[in-house]
């Protein structure tokens, strides 16, 4: 008997091509670099801005797929692969940071993020609370530590646009109340993973300063694009060892 199994609409794969951990990149671009860190690397799907790989890390199957910009389509993302059976998601991505002192390639932890989306706003209430998996989030700051990285643990905030007359203002706004940084997905990913019963973390690598002072700015940019390419694979290293951890803890 051929058994059938159903295709997810955007993602375009099924749960014969799943594995139990995802990494979930904003940009397509970022598989290849991820690419490079696994072994017997499979492309799987190109569809819009869902782009996936599969492979091994130290022996665990893990997947890559791309959610492109936006809450809405992380919050697709999550849906499908919940449904052909992920159970670990880590979001990593890019942010602008919000505090003072958080350089280019550092990467921040996410333990909650303020819903400043759309697409979280139209699952739930806006009191509920978007945060990563307690376990996950432990894992995360493990896996960072052992690997020699600069994180930051704190809180992010999800937008929908860069391009609002008040950014400015609402950027300064929310530093004041001690967040660390702004994306446009951890939100999404952080409620839509609640709501399934997903596992879910989000680290975020410093693409963008606070307004440091100028001779600040001038001796980081000498290094920022290396800077951000080393936090890029930092990241990328922290989710993996994390799900290997994971793997670990549940087996
Ligand atoms: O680098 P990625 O993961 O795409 O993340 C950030 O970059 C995009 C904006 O430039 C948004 O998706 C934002 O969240
Ligand atoms: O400043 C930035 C950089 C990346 N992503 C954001 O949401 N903001």
């Amino acid at each position: 008997m051929v058994v059938l199994t159903e295709i997810m609409p955007h993602i375009r794969l099924s749960d014969s091509q799943t594995a139990p951990y995802a990494l979930l990149p904003g940009d397509p671009a970022r598989l290849d670099r991820i690419a490079s860190h696994l072994t017997n690397v499979e492309q799987l799907a190109y569809n819009r801005e869902y782009r996936s790989i599969k492979g091994f890390y130290h022996g665990v199957p893990v997947m890559a797929v791309s959610t492109g910009i936006g809450g809405a389509s992380a919050a697709i993302a999550v849906e499908e692969l919940s449904r052909i059976g992920v159970r670990g998601m880590i979001r990593i991505g890019s942010c602008g940071a919000l505090k003072k002192g958080i350089r280019l390639g550092d990467l921040i932890l996410v333990n909650g993020a303020v819903r400043d989306d759309g697409a979280s706003s139209s699952y739930v209430d806006s009191r509920y609370p978007a945060i990563p998996d307690t376990g996950l989030l432990i894992a995360c700051m493990e896996s960072a530590r052992a690997l020699g990285a600069t994180a930051h643990v704190g809180i992010a905030r999800s937008h929908d646009s860069f391009y609002i007359d008040e950014e400015e203002k609402i950027c300064a706004y929310w530093s004041g109340k001690g967040v660390l940084g702004s994306d446009m997905e951890t939100a999404a990913v952080f409620v839509t993973g609640g709501l399934r019963g997903v596992k879910t973390a989000s680290i975020l690598n410093t693409v963008v300063e606070f307004e440091e002072e100028l001779t600040e700015q001038i001796n980081s940019y000498t290094d920022g694009e290396s800077a951000m390419m080393r936090g890029e694979q930092m990241e990328i290293l922290t989710a993996l060892e994390a799900f290997v951890r994971m793997d670990q803890s549940e087996s």
